[in-house]
């Protein structure tokens, strides 16, 4: 634009404003009509889409809906706001630290380099309008030279806040990611969250992506903000050195107007934001669900139900997105227009108006117009820069909002975390206290328990039993009846809701008392040998494994093709590579590696053979560990010498070894009803097993002993006093000699017309033969 024009422009500004006012007017009606239908259709959408979500209902809705939690009510209704993130900025900042401190301190200093560079720019740029108006030439390419220094300068610095800002978020992201990791690997928290308490869902989405997200917002946020700030501050300053304070006040006046009236229109990003990253998760569960059971599900061929399933969560997660891209483009319309072209044109108005009637009117002289020129270029670019960090201070509300719904998030989990791994010290004092709940010995006991499942069941009620070191239980019972569950509590994964436990290894490493096996051992990424001293790493080995101890162990239980087949400094995924059997031996040589004192064996048989089995249990007993034997299998009845068998219902009987054949030592009443279900005749099969093998012990060896259990209770019923069964061939008398001959021809001569039946024939008669001529010689 040239200098006439713009001279033109002040001239007649006035009476181009007043002819426009009425469009402007119209303009601004209809977008805010629109705006407001905008609004009321979201809401409506909003109420709609809310009755739909709440029919179906996911597995954690449902898990929370068995749980009720007094407390989490009481947050939810508590949260809301800001507080979330305020916790969490006050955690940051305390925790910083003197390089975080320093970070935010350079950040700072970068800021307000960057807004005196800009400044700078903006004059010098003006200036170049002068020299180019005056036609100066050096005084011209001087200024080109200053202004790409300054150009070079300013995108250094702009590059180093954002290196400053990404490093802050990293920061930030280390401090929250170590606040949870703290309370998560204590006391089974990352067992508990997902297994017993049901208040959070997808934990690993709150850590691996909720966080990296709000912290990277949050330095976004800071650096944004200090920048508006310094630029805020500079631009009032200058402005109102050469122009009067009343601009400043107009500005600020119409920036806080308009900044309330965009949060009062403002939809609650904080809560979508929220119930997308939760929509993520388990949008995102759901696809790990089908990585980790892909082979089961292609054997089964579900992949069409399985499709089904991801497509509807993915479905309710576009329509989420959608009604989040609804309420961005409503609000960001009315937001655009407020402070962008609203802004725009009182900014217009205000960058004008000091022409007209300030100290910037320029004189009649081309000295004065080039002045005028070089102010209105720098004038401009001090009254958008104003607008500019103003605005971004009154949007900073909208951007805590959204970041609020990541913040509620984190917050959330970190108190679930912190409550959950601070049970478990409160039982230790509790215990303390009362001598009710755990204490130590080298034995395990079982005094009054009950086993409740998380969602209320009882599993089993009253269980007083108690293993010495040196002895070895059997626990058997139907599906379902709690054998697991048993263990859950032993370990400490489900709560000790009654009763006492003593059990050796409290406050200590309980690996080395207890040792548990599943069904699917747990195979860790890493070499053969870590597998086998899991979960000690080398370095916390107290007696490490040699290479000739490595083969010993898998010897054991042969898998000793593993160290040809694999190199021994190779990482593998065991689990995916290795059969079930083989992971169950693998399973097996690391219980051989860490000699317990006490094992829990989980069905860790079920996929290996009877053979490897027995050698197994014989093994662990030799090796001096007392096993505690969950399982189907009545060939293992030998190896133990108590039997605890669970009903399913509550109910549980114990026998010992030494009992009285007849009369179980202690039998749960419900065991004693004369109406047996099924689930209970189960558990009697195997006490009738144990019954039995205890009373031949005496004579058999183990192997015999545990062959005879398994026939005798694998083998139905037997009445003796019903008659033999009648077999047709056995009820007809004996026939006469050449009817018989006759028979015996009748099979032979098919069976000599054939070739190996020819050849028998010839060795035969060579036999006979031999046969007639020894005893012609001894006659
Ligand atoms: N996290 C849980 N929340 C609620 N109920 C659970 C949970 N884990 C297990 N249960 C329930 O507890 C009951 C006992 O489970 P448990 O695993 O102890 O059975 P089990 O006797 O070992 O069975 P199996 O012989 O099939 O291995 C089952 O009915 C199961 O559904």
């Amino acid at each position: 634009m040239s200098s006439l024009q713009l001279l033109k422009l002040t001239e007649h500004g006035r009476s181009l404003l007043a002819s426009r006012r009425r469009t402007l007017a119209v303009v601004t009606g209809v977008l805010v009509a629109g705006g407001t239908a905008a609004y009321m259709r979201n809401r409506f959408i909003k109420s709609d889409t809310s009755g739909h979500d709440s029919e179906p209902l996911n597995n954690n809705e449902k898990t929370r809906q068995l749980t009720p939690d007094v407390n989490l009510i009481k947050n939810k209704k508590k949260r809301g706001g800001l507080r979330s993130l305020q916790i969490l900025a006050a955690i940051l900042l305390s925790k910083m630290g003197q390089r975080g401190t320093r970070n935010i301190m350079a950040l700072v200093a970068i800021v307000v380099l960057r807004t005196a560079l800009s400044n700078r720019l903006a004059k010098v740029q003006g200036f170049l309008f002068r020299a180019a108006f005056l036609r100066r030439v050096p005084t011209f390419v001087r200024l080109i030279a200053e202004n790409l220094l300054l150009c070079f300068l300013q995108s250094a610095l702009f590059s180093t806040s954002k290196y400053l800002t990404g490093t802050l978020g990293l920061r930030f992201r280390k401090i929250l990611t170590e606040l949870i990791h703290a309370d998560y690997f204590e006391n089974m928290v990352y067992y508990k969250l997902s297994h017993v308490d049901g208040r959070i869902s997808n934990p690993e989405q709150r850590i691996a992506s909720d966080i990296p997200r709000f912290c990277s917002e949050l330095s976004d946020l800071v650096q944004e903000d200090l920048i508006a700030v310094a630029e805020g501050l500079l631009y009032t300053w200058r402005l109102c050195s050469y122009a009067s304070p009343k601009y400043v006040l107009w500005i600020l006046a119409y920036v806080i107007g308009a900044g309330s009236v965009i949060r009062n229109f403002s939809p609650a990003f904080g809560k979508l934001m929220s119930k997308e990253q939760q929509l993520e998760g388990e949008y995102r569960q759901l696809h790990s669900r089908l990585r980790t059971h892909a082979e089961s599900i292609a054997f089964y061929g579900g992949e069409k139900r399985e499709e089904s399933h991801i497509r509807r969560q993915f479905k309710t997660l576009v329509q989420h997105m959608r009604l989040v891209l609804h309420d961005h483009w409503w609000f960001g319309m009315i937001q655009d227009f407020l402070l962008k072209y609203l802004g725009a044109t009182v900014g217009v108005i205000l960058i004008i108006e000091p022409f007209f009637a300030g100290n910037l009117r320029p004189d009649t002289s081309t000295l004065g117009r080039a002045e005028m020129l070089s102010n209105l270029r720098y004038h401009t670019s001090v009254i958008i820069s104003l607008f500019q960090s103003l605005g971004t201070l009154s949007i900073s509300s909208r951007r805590l909002n959204r970041l609020s719904g990541y913040a509620d998030r984190i917050h959330e989990l970190a108190v679930v975390s912190r409550e959950l791994s601070a049970t478990h010290d409160k039982l230790s004092a509790q215990n303390h206290a009362s001598k009710n709940y755990f204490t130590e010995a080298s034995y395990i006991e079982f005094a009054g328990v009950k086993v409740v499942t998380p969602t209320g069941n009882v599993l089993v009620d009253n269980l007083c039993l108690k293993v010495d070191s040196g002895s070895n239980l059997l626990i058997t019972g139907p599906n379902g009846s709690g054998k697991s569950s048993l263990f859950r509590v032993l370990g400490g994964l489900w709560p000790l809701k009654s009763g006492h436990i003593v059990k050796p290894g409290i406050g200590s490493d309980l690996n080395k008392e207890i040792f548990y096996v599943p069904q699917r051992p747990y195979t860790a990424v890493g070499t053969l040998r870590d597998q086998l001293i899991y979960p000690l790493t080398a370095r916390e080995e107290t007696e490490p494994l040699t290479h000739s101890g490595m083969v010993e162990l898998l010897k054991n239980v042969d898998l000793e093709y593993l160290l040809e087949r694999y190199p021994l400094e190779e990482e593998i995924n065991w689990g995916d590579e290795l059969s079930l059997g083989e992971q169950q031996r693998l399973g097996m040589a690391r219980l051989f590696y860490h000699k317990p004192k006490f094992a829990i064996l989980d069905e860790c048989t079920s996929a290996v053979t009877t053979d490897m089995e027995e050698r197994f249990c014989a093994k662990v007993r030799a090796m001096g560990t007392s096993c505690i034997t969950i399982s189907h299998r009545p060939a293992l009845v030998a190896f133990h010498d108590i039997v605890l068998s669970l009903d399913g219902e509550g109910g549980w009987s114990v026998q010992y070894q030494r009992d009285d054949l007849s009369i179980p030592t202690k039998l749960a009443p419900n065991l004693l009803n004369s109406s047996v279900t099924n689930r209970q005749s189960d558990a009697m099969a195997v006490q009738k097993a144990f019954l039995t093998s205890s009373k031949s012990s005496a004579s058999l060896n183990s192997k015999d002993q545990s062959y005879i259990t398994e026939l005798i209770a694998t083998s139905p019923d037997r009445d003796h006093k019903a008659p033999l069964p009648i077999v047709p061939q056995l009820e007809k008398r004996p026939r006469i000699l050449p009817l018989r001959v006759a028979a015996m021809l009748k099979v032979l001569v098919p069976t000599l017309v054939d070739k190996q039946g020819a050849q028998l024939f010839a060795v035969s008669l060579l036999v006979c033969l031999g046969h007639g001529y020894l005893i012609a010689l001894l006659l």
